[in-house]
């Protein structure tokens, strides 16, 4: 086995290390039931036996025997399939919940690269097939191995002839297994990753679902998912080939045609020389049956679980992924947010060739709203993402009180940002559980008033279930103006020292956009806090303390509107002068 499989399989192992209570328990109980499990075949045999000689007491003896420890065989069974089953069921959701919070701790820049869908698909299928059987391993490898132990014994002590020729096939079948295993290994990573791809398609079509229907897009995207998983069904019946062969080659021929034809032939002339008792050919076939059954089963129990490492491998990789940059510092943050961006350069990591900010310095002073305006794609976006460290520069620093932002404790400093965007997103919740989401201890009465300064709480009480009404999935359930005042309520709770609105009215036509902005107006007044605003809307831009305009990724020119209004040749007055009676800035 290659050492980086074996290092997998290692680790899959160490999985169920938590689990040893429920794995010890079940062994016990595996230990203690396998006497009464392995003596059937031999109650069979002497029950035969006595009918032949018509001792029909002993007989009804042997059965009476044959049925108290078949029971107590049953009883022990369940506790067997209990016990390992309800570690697995542990171990599976452990990793889950592990791989979800490693997920969640990445930096932005990893979900750039990396689709929700491929992560959503390690985290359901890649995890159930890694651990789904890892402690079955355990029960089908111990039992096996006692099992083989107990009936070799047997056989042996009562036909060493016969004994040797069971006992033959064992390191073939082992032999075999170990090719049979790695291949299965190999694809099955192979399976997982085509899996991947194709439930990355799936999950983006179902998220957008509405605009593949606006575009009467289905075929095309019926077939480009039918392209992805074609491949994960050509591994797979590939897969369901190489099994069959494999059973047809060692279950069928190997164990049922030449071993038992072989032990019949040597145990008919053992008997016809009078070197073997009947009943003792009878009872080796039974108990060859179980030995065979059982060699596969644990030869199986090794394939599968170096099959689960491979399986495992994305989701060990995942694991052991550290965010690039420390993803924290440690000092606290007061509530106050003057910040200035000091020669700061950004590409963004999935396009290092091009770069955004080019050395930019920009400040913002604390209590002020800033608005930032330039042509679409400028970097008027990003300037939003670096404040959030959702990216650290490439070059320069961000200062927030004379300290850089890196060395601030992260959580601490995105507990201070209020976000309201152009697409707010909700969760699959109340109302009310929305609008508290970033604040832990806010309660549903600070939702209500949060929402009544947002003017959203006249909207939600018009719904039969007022503040418990449902949003559906991403907030569907809700108009465009709606979604962007519970978005609003949902920043106030928060009570931020810095509020970031990137385009929060642009979406809305003019009536829903009235009342939204006055939503923000009274969320402006209200905080003594640092505002950055996007916006293309000139009301929005104009009552700013200040407008800085961006252009190939420096600050062009910076003042009030009035201020930017007086440059004659300035790009703002331009823009403005385009903007005419529209009141929407040019892109
Ligand atoms: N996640 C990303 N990965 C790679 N490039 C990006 C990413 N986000 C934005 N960009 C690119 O960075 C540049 C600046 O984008 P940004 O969103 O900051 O522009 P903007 O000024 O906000 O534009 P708009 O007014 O159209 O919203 C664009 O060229 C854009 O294509």
């Amino acid at each position: 086995m290659p050492t980086s499989r074996l290092r997998g399989t290692r680790r899959l192992l160490q999985l169920a290390r938590p689990q040893v209570v429920y794995l010890y328990a079940g062994c016990l109980v595996l230990l203690i039931r396998l006497p009464f499990s392995l003596s059937i075949p031999h109650f069979v045999s002497t029950t035969l036996t006595a009918l032949s000689q018509g001792n029909f007491h002993l007989a009804r003896a042997e059965i009476a025997w044959l049925f108290l420890f078949g029971t107590l065989d049953a009883v022990f069974d369940f506790w067997c399939v209990f016990l390992f089953g309800y570690a697995n069921q542990r171990i599976v959701r452990g990793v889950r919940v592990d791989l979800l919070g490693v997920l969640l701790r990445q930096d932005v820049a990893f979900f750039d690269a990396t689709s929700s869908g491929e992560l959503a698909s390690r985290l359901n299928s890649d995890c159930s097939e890694m651990a789904g059987d890892l402690t079955w391993f355990f029960r089908f490898s111990i039992e096996s191995v006692v099992r083989i132990v107990g009936i070799t014994i047997y056989m042996l002590v009562r036909s060493p002839v016969l004994g040797a020729c069971a006992l033959s096939i064992v390191p073939v079948v082992g032999i075999i297994n170990k090719f049979y295993g790695d291949w299965l290994s190999r694809n099955a990573t192979l399976v997982q990753d085509a899996l991947a791809d194709a439930n990355a398609v799936a999950q983006e079509t179902l998220a957008n679902v509405r605009t593949v229907i606006a575009f009467a897009a289905e075929s095309k995207e019926e077939a480009r998912y039918e392209r992805k998983i074609q491949r994960q069904y050509e591994l797979n019946i590939k897969q369901l080939y190489m099994t069959g062969v494999y059973y047809m080659a060692v279950s069928t021929f190997l164990i049922n045609t030449i071993v038992q034809s072989s032990l019949l032939w040597i145990g008919a002339n053992l008997i016809a020389q009078h070197r073997l008792a009947p009943e003792v050919l009878l009872a080796f076939m039974l108990y060859q049956g179980q030995l065979q059954n059982e060699t596969l089963n644990l030869f199986r129990s090794f394939s599968s679980l170096i099959k689960s490492s491979g399986a495992g491998d994305k989701v060990f990789a995942l694991l052991d992924r550290r965010p690039p940059a420390p993803a924290t510092g440690s000092r606290s943050q007061a509530n106050q947010y003057n910040v200035r961006f000091e020669q700061v350069s950004f590409r963004y990591p999935t396009r290092p060739d091009h770069l955004v900010l080019n050395h930019l310095d920009l400040e913002i002073e604390q209590g002020q709203t800033l608005a930032l305006v330039g042509s679409s794609g400028c970097g008027k976006s990003t300037i939003v993402n670096l404040l959030q460290r959702f990216y650290d520069p490439n070059a320069g620093s961000i200062v927030v009180n004379g300290q850089d932002l890196r060395r601030l404790d992260l959580e601490a400093h995105r507990r201070h940002i209020g976000v309201v965007t152009q697409d707010p997103v909700l969760f699959d919740d109340s109302i009310w559980q929305n609008i508290v989401y970033g604040a832990p201890h806010a309660t549903r009465e600070d939702a209500v008033r949060a929402a009544k300064l947002a003017h959203a709480d006249a909207f939600i009480r018009s719904f039969p279930q007022g503040y418990d009404t449902g949003v559906g999935e991403r907030g569907v359930q809700l108009s465009g103006g709606q979604l962007q005042r519970i978005a609003i309520a949902r920043a106030m709770v928060q009570k931020p020292s810095l509020l970031l609105l990137d385009e929060a009215t642009s979406a809305l036509d003019a009536a829903s956009e009235q009342i939204v902005q006055d939503a923000l107006d009274r969320l402006l007044e209200k905080g003594n806090m640092t505002t950055v605003v996007v916006a293309h809307r000139l009301r929005t831009v104009r009552n700013a303390d200040q407008i800085a305009v961006i252009d190939q990724g420096k600050v062009v020119e910076k003042g009030t509107h009035v201020e930017l209004l007086q440059l004659r040749s300035g790009l703002y007055r331009k823009m403005v002068g385009r903007a005419g009676n529209t009141g929407i800035l040019p892109e």
